[in-house]
């Protein structure tokens, strides 16, 4: 049996159950076949069976007060994954679905994620099972307090540097940071995503959606092909999704779509500035559900199913879609009739949106197809840049930040065509980003000794 195999068997065997981690091993582990010959070292320094294996996870009860008065207990997670080549660096999630298989996978996809940024930032995440929806204000700072009060002896700026993901965006990066200030009595880059009075970085709530939006444009170009006029899918209704909507419109395409866990919402005139606009402050502000669209403008909302079930369901044709909201939600079903239906392009605003069968469907008919890790590297990308303006006490302008987001997207891309080259499967951004991500990393592991 090849190492590959052996390592995808053994963590099957030794992590039952966790379903999410298979995958995501399994996807980046078969891609990685080609470097097993070229680079005998890495299985006699047995990199291949070490990389699978977080460094540490940690598991802790977060109990906390809820507004009748109740005590309500939640699990927290960090799981930090890898730091060969820097800190551990990635989000924090919040949602019910939160359990140790979903934060492994998201932890380890981070590590190539990272890596491809071109920042020295290893890769970890973390969450909670803790709903947010329908929590009061207050509820929500008491959770954030209540998790941090864990969380903050396992992290620090030299450390493991948390950010937001699911369920958390600067309200919450803010509640945290408050309370890890208090205990620590430090004012330090200890998380990023963080509001601008308070070491936050321009540009960091969009760099996740924007840098989706530049990543599949170096993506069209390769065909000589541009956002204008072409109508796009988004899923997903959160920051993510808002800031690719937002750059979509910017580089002349038609999002055509929303959606939340409730309801899916297709508007085939386009959500231009305003309608965006709407959005963002239905969602951030009001924290409403998307079907308020609807009885707004003149749309489609379909409640109970994802923007790839209405879409195929309902026949409509999309030229570039960006999945933005989370894993697993496009299947082999949705993807052959977004194939059928002539779309070009996939990029992948969440993290492994697509399921295996549905890349594959992609990969088979020559779509242009962006793998998560690659497509979304912005936020985190950013998020590096935000640590380095901690460390020097200064901010950037927007412009810079935007500037070097855009440079960091280029340069992904360009790693992930370069390292599909040459390790002969040309123009496959799957083993691109996997073999380009994973070589960094390994040549770090491997100077280390075995640690
Ligand atoms: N925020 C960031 O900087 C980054 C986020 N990501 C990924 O992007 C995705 C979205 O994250 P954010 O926009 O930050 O989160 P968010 O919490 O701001 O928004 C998530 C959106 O997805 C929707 N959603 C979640 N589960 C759903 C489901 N089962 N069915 C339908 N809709 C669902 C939610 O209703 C919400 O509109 C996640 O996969 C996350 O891991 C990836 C890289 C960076
Ligand atoms: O900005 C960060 O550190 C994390 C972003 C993140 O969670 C992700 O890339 O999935």
């Amino acid at each position: 049996m090849s190492v590959i195999a052996s390592v995808i068997d053994k963590v099957k065997q030794m992590d039952p159950g966790q379903h999410e981690f298979h995958q995501a091993v399994t996807e980046v582990m078969e891609t990685l076949e080609p470097t097993v010959d070229r680079h005998p070292e890495f299985v006699k320094g047995g990199i291949y069976e070490r990389i699978v294996e977080p460094e540490r996870s940690v598991i802790f009860r977060v109990p906390w007060v809820d507004d009748k008065g109740e005590v309500v207990v939640n699990r927290g997670f960090r799981v930090q994954f890898n730091n060969a080549i820097g800190p551990f660096k990635g989000g924090i999630r919040f949602h019910p679905s939160v359990n140790l298989s979903i934060i492994k996978f998201l932890g380890f996809e981070q590590i190539f994620k990272n890596s491809l940024t071109t920042l020295p930032m290893g890769g970890g995440k973390g969450g909670s099972d803790f709903d947010p929806k329908g929590k009061s204000d207050g509820e929500i700072m008491r959770f954030c307090q209540a998790f941090m009060r864990e969380l903050f002896r396992h992290i620090g700026p030299e450390t493991d540097v948390p950010a937001g993901d699911i369920g958390v965006g600067g309200r919450e990066i803010g509640y945290m940071f408050g309370y890890y200030k208090k205990i620590r009595n430090d004012h330090t880059g200890v998380l990023t995503g963080k509001c601008l009075e308070h070491g936050g970085s321009l540009i960091r709530p969009e760099a996740t959606g924007y840098g989706v939006v530049y990543f599949a444009a170096e993506m069209l170009a390769r065909r000589g092909l541009d956002f204008k006029n072409q109508i796009v899918a988004v899923s997903g209704s959160g920051n993510v999704a808002q800031y690719a909507i937002e750059k979509v419109n910017q580089m002349g395409g038609r999002a055509i779509s929303v959606c939340d866990s409730s309801s899916t919402v297709i508007d085939e005139q386009g959500i231009d500035r305003d309608k965006c606009c709407y959005i963002m402050e239905l969602k951030n502000v009001r924290r409403g559900r998307v079907s308020e669209y609807a009885s707004k403008y003149q749309s489609i909302c379909v409640e109970g199913k994802n923007v790839w079930d209405v879409i195929r369901e309902q026949g409509i044709k999309v030229d570039i879609a960006l999945p933005c909201a989370t894993q697993n939600e496009l299947d082999a079903q949705n993807a052959q009739a977004l194939v059928d239906n002539g779309c070009i392009c996939v990029a992948e605003g969440a993290n492994m949106p697509s399921t295996p069968e549905a890349v594959k469907i992609f990969q088979d008919n020559n779509i242009l197809y962006g793998p998560g890790k690659a497509a979304n590297a912005g936020g985190v990308a950013t998020s590096g840049l935000e640590m380095s303006q901690n460390s020097l006490k200064l901010s950037w302008t927007r412009e810079e930040v935007d500037n070097r987001l855009l440079l960091i997207m280029k340069s992904i891309h360009k790693s992930c065509l370069d390292a599909a080259a040459a390790y002969g499967k040309e123009g496959d951004y799957v083993v691109g980003a996997n073999i380009a991500g994973f070589v960094k990393v390994a040549k770090a592991m491997l100077s280390y000794g075995v640690v």
